[in-house]
């Protein structure tokens, strides 16, 4: 127990130890967030016949130069009910049908209307078929639209229901116990005593896990007590993971492995060879998960970050639930790498990335001040300014 994992081998560890929750159905529109369990494929063909993507005229290919003589209108919604004639334009709407025999569209900025006469003032369209979107050019009836794992956003809600689904199958959100033990801890709103400090990890945990789809309780802050945490523990029976900050390292107040052991739950994995959070735990009770994550605010951050969240997106069933990297240009030189993959709170600001001011794990202002991790591999070299380096990109894409 005393070798430190590696970060790759200790998620895939973790991941193992907790399966997909089981699916259940979810209306479209409150989807968002969650991961597709099966392919979707569409009730629908998009667009259904050959439609105009501009306003302007329905006219004949074979007759682009015109004139012609108007005899309706298709709109979006309401399609022109006779099939166009030899010489024959019908006005129309972006969105909307083309009558049967119309196979063009000549936009209303390059055609002079006058009474039912439509002359061509501009260019006619090149290729002549350019402003119509083919009958089931963005998808067809059983095609399939989303694969198995997808997350779902805005988009794939859209496409969701312009495929005809209502509902989508995805996995039952987890339940999260968020545990902040520690006697120096105070709530939010209490006046601190000498020596004490607000609990922040617990709410920290909490805006992370924010934009996936999980139930969310927050217990403590708890003393420092075996019995306060195997209680916590205990009552959180019916939560698919359990979280701890703090209280994991090797000094006397450090009790939630002795906690865990008290409530029967086996240690699965100790420490890990990751700067900041190497005392990160891993523990089970039957399919529950418990994460002992460190109690200084960075590691519980960086920790949450390459462990909690991707156990999060796993039990929700993605197939790559890990952070991805990006190259970026690196502004300040870094020296060779130590024996721990580190995670540089850094700056990023589109182009060049530096590291913040201070790399201490407890240091609340430089965490905050991040917008990126700069992953330093073991060994890594030492780099200079204008050298590539990968970095996560933190909340949002990193964009404020
Ligand atoms: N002799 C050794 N000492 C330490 C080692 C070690 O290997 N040998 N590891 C260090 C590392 S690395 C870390 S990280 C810390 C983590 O220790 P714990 O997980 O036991 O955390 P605590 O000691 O309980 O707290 C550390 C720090 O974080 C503050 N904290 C805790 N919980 C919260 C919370 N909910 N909200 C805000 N802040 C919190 C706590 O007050 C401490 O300041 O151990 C090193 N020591
Ligand atoms: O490695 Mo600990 O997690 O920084 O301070």
């Amino acid at each position: 127990m005393n070798t430190l994992l590696p970060v790759a081998e200790a998620r895939a560890r973790l991941l193992s130890l907790a399966a997909p929750l089981p699916p259940e159905n979810l209306a479209t529109a409150e989807a968002s967030g969650y991961f597709l369990t099966h392919h979707l494929k569409s009730r629908v063909t998009r667009p259904e016949g050959d439609t105009s993507s501009m306003d302007g005229f329905a006219v004949r290919a074979a007759e682009i130069e015109g004139p012609w003589r108007l005899v309706g209108e298709s709109a979006a919604g309401r399609p022109l009910d006779r099939p166009l004639g030899s010489g024959e334009a019908a006005r129309i709407s972006t969105g909307a049908l083309l009558p049967q025999g119309a196979d063009a569209v000549v936009i209303k900025e390059d055609c002079d209307c006058s009474g039912d006469r439509v002359e061509l003032s501009g260019s006619p369209p090149s290729p002549r078929t350019r402003y119509v979107r083919q009958a089931g050019s963005d998808f067809a009836i059983g095609d399939t639209v989303l694969e198995p794992g997808t997350r779902i956003g805005p988009a794939q809600i859209a496409l969701a229901l312009s495929a005809g689904h209502t509902h989508l199958p995805v996995r039952r959100p987890p339940r999260i116990v968020l545990i902040d033990s520690g006697d120096e801890l105070c709530a939010a709103g209490c006046e601190p005593e000498r020596g004490q400090i607000y609990a922040s990890n617990g709410p920290m945990l909490a805006a992370m896990l924010a934009p996936l789809p999980c139930e969310v309780e927050r217990v403590g802050p708890l003393p420092d007590s075996i019995d306060a945490l195997a209680n916590a523990i205990g009552a959180a029976s019916s939560a698919d993971i359990i979280v701890t900050s703090g209280g994991a390292s090797v000094g006397e107040h450090d009790l939630v492995r002795p906690a865990l052991e008290n409530v029967g739950a086996k240690l699965d994995f100790w420490r890990v060879a990751v700067k900041p959070g190497k005392p990160l735990l891993v523990a089970t009770q039957g399919k529950q998960v418990i994460l002992g994550l460190p109690g200084n605010p960075a590691s519980a951050y960086v920790t949450a970050y390459l462990f909690l969240l991707p156990l999060v997106r796993h039990v929700l069933g993605a197939l790559d639930p890990s952070p991805r990297v990006i190259p970026a240009r690196l502004e300040s030189p870094l020296p060779k790498a130590g024996v721990r993959a580190e995670y540089l709170r850094a700056k990023w600001d589109g182009n060049t990335v530096a590291p913040v001011r201070t790399q201490d794990s407890g240091a609340l202002a430089a965490l905050a001040a991040a917008n990126a991790l700069i992953v330093r591999e073991p060994g890594d070299a030492s780099v200079e300014p204008g050298d590539t380096v990968f970095i996560h990109l933190l909340e949002n894409g990193a964009i404020a």
